[in-house]
């Protein structure tokens, strides 16, 4: 592909002059990446200046710089843009060659539940013979192959690249607001987006609900002509969003409790969801336990639908279903002990997920969680606010740091206690396997111990425990239980024996 193709067709301009002939072999917005015949798009962020690695990506061997700044004197033509990251973005779709058209592509957005409804829909619809690759938080699948990356949405050309890697049938992706509100999606069109809902998150980003909802609401935007919205309709922002694009003539599935909604949710009950859709009622049985999974099975049922999945196959398809790393993930312990590793970090999901283990008959909720360092600080109410009405008890405890320190969260935490009369309630231990192990230690048969925030993720900070996730941490205080029984029994034994001589 020549430079003026790929300047053309993603309808940027250049005055200066260009050899036309010049193929161009990639494009980058990080310089360490660029090499000889590349673009490489100068893009100012939050921690680095793209703009100041110019130099380095020129001496590597680009041969076009675009950007925003005013530059004159560089060795390689520049094209001046009002938007670097969207150009990245435009730029990309020309050099990959538009993958997200020929795919079926399915965004999903909304505060919580995006990761659980992508493996959801991913298990349908592989249920039902399509092949589907999978962007999101806790990894990137493509092709069946596995792939970690730093962001659930990554930037437009990471995507591009993706897509293009990829040989399956449809891509379900997760969307995030930042990942909206950066442009991540420049050039990228969905057959069918998700809206789930709006709740109390990242306002450290976004400044209020109002501004977090419209980048939420771009992914609609994004829509293909004949693309389909499918929108929680229980979920007031939801409603918001159906009146918009409906005003806007865009195709809109509409999912909730109203007897108007096409697919009218019945009731729920445990792990069970009845559905009403086009005057025939069906039963959706949940594999991860909590209303909100009856939410988030019943939107991934909607399109995966509209892919062919009759209803009735949603039960047998999802009771194969092998569950998600640090979403609602049960361990029993031997003494009747519940223990859940959830990644409930909001107001809403602690709520939800606390309720989850009263429904299910816990006799007494200990909840340990805490608070993300230096980000969205106006959660932390709500969060512990319904923490302690749903909880017997709570440990507050280090989930990460961002920013923070560990002294300052303490100190952050014991005047958070104060100010929410927590203190009864509550107990902090910094350590968080000290305070797992403490939980589970106090722990009686019929109690649910919830680890709440960290989920999939691996810890940053050295505990005592030389654990590196919650879910190890509980298997080590299991091992752990297994062999002081068994040194009991060792010890019961020798003690019959010598009472035996
Ligand atoms: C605050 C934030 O959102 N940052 C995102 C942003 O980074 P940035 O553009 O500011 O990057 P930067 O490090 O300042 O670098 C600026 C430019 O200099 C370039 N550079 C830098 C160094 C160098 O040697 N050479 C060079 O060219 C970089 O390649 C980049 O183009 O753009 C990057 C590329 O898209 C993202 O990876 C990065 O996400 C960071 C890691 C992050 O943690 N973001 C969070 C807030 C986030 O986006 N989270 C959502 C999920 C949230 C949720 O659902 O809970 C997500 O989608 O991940
Ligand atoms: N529909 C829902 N409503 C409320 N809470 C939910 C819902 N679905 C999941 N949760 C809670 O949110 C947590 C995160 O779920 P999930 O990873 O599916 O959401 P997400 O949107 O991908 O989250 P994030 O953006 O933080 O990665 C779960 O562990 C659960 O506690």
């Amino acid at each position: 592909m020549k430079i003026t193709d790929i300047l053309k067709m993603g309808h940027l301009n250049y005055s200066g002059t260009l050899d036309q002939s010049q193929n161009v072999k990639g494009i980058t917005d990080n310089s360490n990446e660029v090499g000889s015949g590349y673009i490489f798009i100068a893009i100012k962020g939050y921690k680095e200046d793209g703009n100041l690695y110019i130099p380095q990506a020129i001496v590597n061997g680009a041969i076009l710089i675009i950007g925003e700044n005013d530059l004159t004197d560089l060795t390689v033509p520049y094209l001046k843009v009002k938007n670097a990251r969207k150009a990245l973005g435009q730029v990309a779709k020309e050099f990959y060659k538009d993958p997200s058209k020929n795919k079926i592509m399915i965004g999903i957005t909304g505060t919580n539940g995006k990761t659980t409804i992508g493996f959801f829909v991913k298990q349908l619809l592989e249920k039902q013979g399509y092949s589907v690759s999978l962007i999101g938080t806790i990894y990137n699948e493509i092709n069946g192959r596995r792939i970690q990356y730093v962001n659930t949405t990554p930037n437009a050309k990471v995507i591009n690249q993706l897509l293009t890697a990829s040989t399956d049938q449809v891509v379900v992706m997760e969307v995030s607001s930042q990942g909206l509100e950066q442009d991540r999606l420049e050039g990228i069109q969905f057959d069918y987006a998700l809206f789930n809902n709006l709740q109390h998150d990242h306002l450290d980003y976004h400044g209020t609900m109002e501004e977090y909802f419209e980048c939420k609401a771009l992914l609609f935007e994004k829509l293909k002509l004949d693309g389909t919205a499918i929108i929680n309709y229980d979920d007031s922002w939801g409603k918001k969003l159906t009146e918009r694009l409906t005003a806007q003539g865009k195709k809109v599935i509409i999912v909730g409790e109203e007897p108007t909604n096409e697919v009218q949710i019945l009731a729920k009950e445990l792990d069970n969801v009845s559905v009403r859709y086009k005057n025939k009622e069906y039963n959706l049985r949940t594999p991860l336990p909590g209303v909100h999974n009856l939410d988030n099975l019943t939107m991934s049922s909607c399109v995966a639908h509209e892919l062919g999945v009759p209803y009735e196959q949603v039960t047998p398809y999802m009771s194969q279903f092998s569950g998600i790393v640090g979403r609602f993930e049960i361990f029993d312990l031997s003494n009747k002990v519940t223990v859940v590793v959830d990644y409930a970090h909001t107001p809403d999901a602690l709520a939800t997920s606390i309720n989850t283990a009263i429904s299910n008959g816990a006799k007494r909720v200990i909840t340990v969680f805490g608070f993300a360092g230096n980000r969205d600080k106006s959660k932390r109410k709500a969060m512990l606010e319904n923490v302690c009405r749903l909880s017997t008890y709570a440990i507050l405890t280090v989930t990460e740091l961002f920013g923070s320190t560990i002294d300052n969260l303490y100190t952050d935490y014991v005047s958070i206690q104060k100010e929410c009369h927590a203190v009864d309630k509550t107990s902090i231990i910094m350590d968080r396997t000290l305070a797992i192990q403490k939980a589970i230690g106090e722990a009686e048969a019929g109690d649910w111990v919830l680890l709440l925030g960290k989920g999939h993720e691996q810890y940053k900070e050295n505990y005592a425990l030389k654990t590196k996730t919650d879910q190890e941490t509980v298997q080590y205080l299991k091992n752990k239980e297994i062999s002081s029984q068994l040194q009991n029994v060792d010890r019961y034994k020798n003690e019959l024996i010598n009472k035996l001589k």
